[in-house]
């Protein structure tokens, strides 16, 4: 039995991804040739590698707010519906190349409308771009709206996210720099939500700590936490090993609500220091509902399966925890429970199974 994944056997595991931003997932060359093309004229390089390199080192920043400045380039180039049909269906081909088999890619239709694009058709593009990457791939695509935290415009979003949700928009979210822009500022949208029954995740506890966890489960009522890394700040480790949950760290384990960690993007931002010092280790080890995310692949030069093969050198994982990583993401997906279950029993557990008993 082979129970320390290797990075070409992870990649054939059928994984599941919550946590993608689509203008944080470009290939490098579609940059630059949408910026010819759409007329963008603030690429730093047009040299496919250079520019690969450039965003990597750009956002290893160690503040979010410098990191998110580097979005200006991937936004800035997805104004046109040809590019964002190209963009979102190269998106869904390169994370089935990955071996994900269920993804939900979120992105803020807002910022895709400076040339005119009404948030209709926004959406309407991105949605017959997963559409068209996704088809024959053995993937499937969902979408959250992203609402931008610092802007006012959550209602109209969680409005459109509402619109859109039988036509493979799964939920919403909210994004952004955190500190000083609390979740509550736009409890109205998440009150909406909840009388749709909608279902929402929050970025939250990335670049602020526990009062934005908190709110964003007390009083916003999300489904899910974006990374909610600092959750940490409310557990207490004994010199042996003991740990002790404070009263909202205790509630999220209790509710088993699913935090969408993304380490290397962490690493970044400066909401970690180390690998080894990441919080998954210790939430993974306490069961927390804890899921393995990229958050933005080309920021940080990564995939599910790289991010999965860290954590196995790092923390030492075997097939087994990274199943359990993965069963997390798919029970915690916005669709259907029918079809979350399918995909557990009849594509995860086989699939993994297939590799954890190979030579
Ligand atoms: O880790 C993150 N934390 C907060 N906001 C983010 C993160 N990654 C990306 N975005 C923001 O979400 C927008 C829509 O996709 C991006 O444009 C970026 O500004
Ligand atoms: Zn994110």
């Amino acid at each position: 039995m082979n129970d320390q994944p290797q990075l070409d056997a992870i990649r054939r595991a059928p994984k599941v991804l919550l946590h993608d931003h689509l203008d944080g997932g470009l290939r490098p060359q579609t940059i630059i040739d949408l910026a010819r093309e759409t007329g963008y004229t603030g690429l730093p390089t047009t040299d496919a590698e250079e520019l690969r390199a450039w965003f990597r080192a750009a956002a290893d920043s160690g503040s979010l707010e410098r990191y998110l400045t580097t979005f200006d380039h991937t936004v800035g180039v997805m104004q046109t519906r040809e590019a964002l049909v190209r963009v979102a269906a190269e998106c869904a081909e390169d994370l089935a190349d990955d071996g994900v088999v269920y993804a939900e890619v979120r992105f803020a239709p807002e910022q895709h409308t400076s040339t005119g694009l009404s948030l209709d058709e926004v959406v309407t593009a991105v949605l017959d771009g997963f559409q068209a990457g996704s088809q024959g791939r053995g993937i499937r695509v969902g979408t959250l709206l992203t609402a931008m935290r610092h802007q006012a415009r959550s209602m109209e979003i969680a409005e459109l996210a509402v619109r859109y949700r039988d036509v493979g928009v799964a939920g919403f979210d909210i994004a952004g720099a955190e500190a000083g822009y609390p979740p509550t500022r736009h409890l109205d949208a998440f009150e909406y939500l909840q009388r749709e029954n909608a279902h929402f995740t929050i970025h939250a506890g990335e670049g602020f700590g526990l009062p934005s966890i908190w709110q964003a489960i007390q009083w916003c009522g999300a489904d899910r936490l974006g990374h909610g890394v600092r959750i940490i700040d409310d557990i207490q480790v004994a010199a042996d090993g003991t740990a002790k949950l404070g009263r909202l760290a205790a509630y999220v384990r209790d509710k088993r609500i699913p935090l969408e960690m993304c380490p290397t993007s962490n690493l970044q931002t400066g909401a970690a220091d180390s690998l080894a010092e990441h919080p998954i280790g210790l939430l993974r080890r306490l069961h927390f509902r804890v899921t393995v995310n990229t958050d933005n692949r080309l920021m940080s030069d990564t995939s599910v399966s790289k991010e999965f093969a860290a954590l196995v050198q790092t923390f030492g994982y075997d097939w087994d925890d990274l199943l359990w990583f993965t069963v997390n993401a798919m029970k915690s997906a916005f669709i259907p429970f029918d079809d979350r279950l399918a995909l557990i029993n009849g594509v995860i557990k086989p699939g993994f199974a297939k590799l954890k008993w190979q030579a």
